[in-house]
């Protein structure tokens, strides 16, 4: 191990302990002068405003206050912020070195950490891994390459490639890295246990993933990625992403992720604090229309039975009659060749512009009678949301990043919905076309405007030895031949009957700290088999378990998206998994979810 290297760690470790010691202090201070200040301030007591000298004096000296608070104020949040990225940085204060020669032959040394880190000079000691210049990083080899800045290619050759293992002050391990050699690191990450929740993948991210990760020329991003090829790692990663690049504008409270359960945002809490951001909000799509619901006077349980895909084809036709529960003279106010949409959009800012907009817009129009127009049996809640949003050209102005994950399984209404509400929005939507376990597959990028939008593949799967990826890769039909394994082989997926699981369970070769997860074709079997196994742990839809070392039992739809590092998977052979339409896309789910060992029963 290079002694200059572990020298460096030394330097940078002290330098990070002694900044959050000066940091503390510092806010100690900052904290009296602000108490010292609000005395005198509220000593100085009243305004004198009696002649007009005494009131220029006054409000002079209310703005060298002001000015002072402001100097404190900012002076405060810097130290705040250096002290939370020193606290940060203490345990692993960067994962890689870089040493880049930029074309005048000099090589000049960068460290990446998952945040940036600067001397008294505002010199880069740390830089953030999603600094442009990490780019160069990213390319996960040695040689010429380029990063964007700016606006500007800057072309860079990478000299050496270096990865750190860290802990606190010890350096325990330097990787050299280059093409031939592959990324060591990778495996290494890939072997170790899932006991938990997904981790961060910071130091590994991988070219394909990198280039999701920091795709920025499109507003709309739809990644179709086969199993295991890191689809929630790179959407975690790019909320991170994201939100250093809108530093100045952004913050968590902008960014929504749609996860199918809460089972599965559970299973995701915890990656962006370990990258130093504060945890998003996540919510269910039935949850967010509710929400959106509720906003304008509707209480949506459901969203089965809509019409959202009719209703998008009616309304971009002319409809002479004018729709019901509307004021005929705000319908004439459009020309009866153009479409319903164009006619009820004007109508309700002519409405506005006239001071006569409804009250309690969900009982703007009358629905049923509508809907006999519309020719339909019926609008539902959901519909008339939709309705209204388009009416009204209603824009959320809340999110300005939505980020979808599983995407494959929402259909058509869900993206008509959408589109229509985050309009305005950057969207970033990942899935698989071929895990989709129900209803009818749509081609999400349909919905969205082609030049707006960047549609890219990840085809590399990572979570799983080279025999359960080869396995799995069998039952995804036209992604069968496209899926790459990086992990060696492995031991093969085991077919047996499931005549004592019990025995079979204590024969898997799972350390205490491994987790194993039993997937059961439903829900109420996933309870039945956790009565007759006391020690393992139900995992349900409702969020309030994760996978944990031992026994987790769960049904296929809730262990979508989650993995293990043994999966049993039950009913092999049964109906479910022999299902005309959906036997191969729920197989090949089942199978994807184990890292190390798959035991198929039937
Ligand atoms: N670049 C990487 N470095 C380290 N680990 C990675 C990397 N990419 C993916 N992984 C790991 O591979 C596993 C699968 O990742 P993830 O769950 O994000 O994949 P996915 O495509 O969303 O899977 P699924 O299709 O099952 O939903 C996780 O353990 C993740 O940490």
């Amino acid at each position: 191990m290079s002694q200059s290297e572990a020298h460096h760690l030394q330097v940078i470790y002290q330098r990070l302990t002694s900044d959050i010691d000066r940091l503390t202090a510092q806010l100690a201070d900052l904290s009296q002068s602000a108490r010292a200040m609000k005395q005198q301030l509220s000593s100085e007591g009243h305004l004198d405003l009696g002649t007009f000298s005494d009131q220029l004096e006054t409000f002079a000296s209310i703005e060298a206050n002001n000015r002072q608070i402001d100097t404190l104020n900012a002076r405060h949040d810097t130290a705040v912020t250096r002290l939370a990225h020193a606290q940060f940085l203490l345990p692993q204060a960067y994962f890689a070195k870089l040493q880049l020669d930029f074309g005048d032959g000099d090589h000049e040394a960068l460290y990446l950490g998952k945040v940036g880190y600067t001397d008294e000079n505002t010199n880069d000691l740390i830089y953030d891994w999603r600094a442009p210049v990490a780019d160069a990083y990213y390319a996960n080899r040695t040689g010429a390459t380029s990063y964007q800045a700016n606006g500007r290619t800057i072309p860079v050759t990478v000299v050496s490639r270096q990865q750190f293992i860290i802990d606190h002050a010890t350096l325990q391990q330097t990787i050299d890295t280059d093409a031939a050699i592959g990324d060591p690191l990778l495996l290494d990450v890939l072997a170790s246990n899932r006991s938990g929740g997904l981790q961060e993948i910071t130091a590994t991210i991988q070219q394909e993933q990198n280039a999701i990760i920091r795709e920025n020329s499109q507003p709309t991003v739809i990644v179709d990625g086969v199993a295991g090829s890191g689809k929630t790692s790179v959407l975690l990663q790019r909320v991170a992403y994201q939100l250093y690049r809108h530093r100045d504008s952004w913050t968590p409270a902008d960014i929504l992720i749609l996860t199918p359960n809460a089972a599965f945002s559970r299973y995701i809490r915890g990656v962006l604090p370990a990258l130093g951001e504060a945890e998003p909000l996540s919510t269910t799509y039935s949850n967010l229309v509710g929400s959106w619901g509720r906003r304008f006077g509707l209480t949506i349980s459901t969203t089965h039975g809509n019409h959202l895909v009719e209703l998008a084809e009616i309304i971009q036709a002319p409809l002479s009659k004018t729709p019901a529960g509307l004021a005929e003279d705000a319908y004439v106010q459009s020309s009866v060749h153009d479409s319903l949409l164009t006619r009820m959009q004007r109508a309700w800012r002519w409405l506005q512009a006239v001071g006569r907009l409804p009250e309690d817009v969900s009982q703007w129009l009358d629905w049923p009678a509508l809907a006999h127009q519309l020719g339909l049996a019926e609008l539902t809640l959901y519909d008339q949301l939709y309705l209204l949003i388009r009416f009204t050209t209603y824009q959320q102005t809340t999110t300005a990043a939505l980020f979808v994950d599983e995407a494959q399984d929402y259909a058509a209404d869900t993206w008509l919905f959408l589109t229509a509400l985050y309009h305005n929005a950057e969207l970033t939507i990942v899935g698989d076309h071929r895990q989709r376990l129900a209803g009818q597959a749509v081609t999400i990028s349909d919905y969205f405007d082609p030049a707006k939008t960047a549609v890219l593949h990840l085809t590399t799967s990572y979570r799983a030895t080279g025999e359960i990826t080869q396995f799995f890769a069998q039952f995804a039909g036209d992604w069968q031949t496209t899926i790459q394994a990086v992990q060696a082989a492995g031991t093969p997926p085991r077919q047996l009957a499931a005549a004592d699981l019990k025995t079979t369970l204590a024969d898997l070769p799972a350390t205490t700290d491994q987790s194993i997860g039993i997937l059961t074709p439903s829900a109420k079997a996933a309870a039945e088999l956790a009565e007759r196994l006391p020690n393992a742990q139900l995992i349900t839809s409702d969020g309030t378990r994760t996978v944990r070392p031992g026994i987790n039992i769960l049904p296929l739809t809730v262990a979508k998206g989650l993995e293990f590092d043994f999966a049993v998977v039950t009913d092999w052979e049964a109906s479910f998994y022999q299902d005309p339409q959906f036997g191969n896309n729920r197989r090949y789910v089942a199978a994807s979810r184990g890292t190390k060992g798959l035991l198929l029963l039937h």
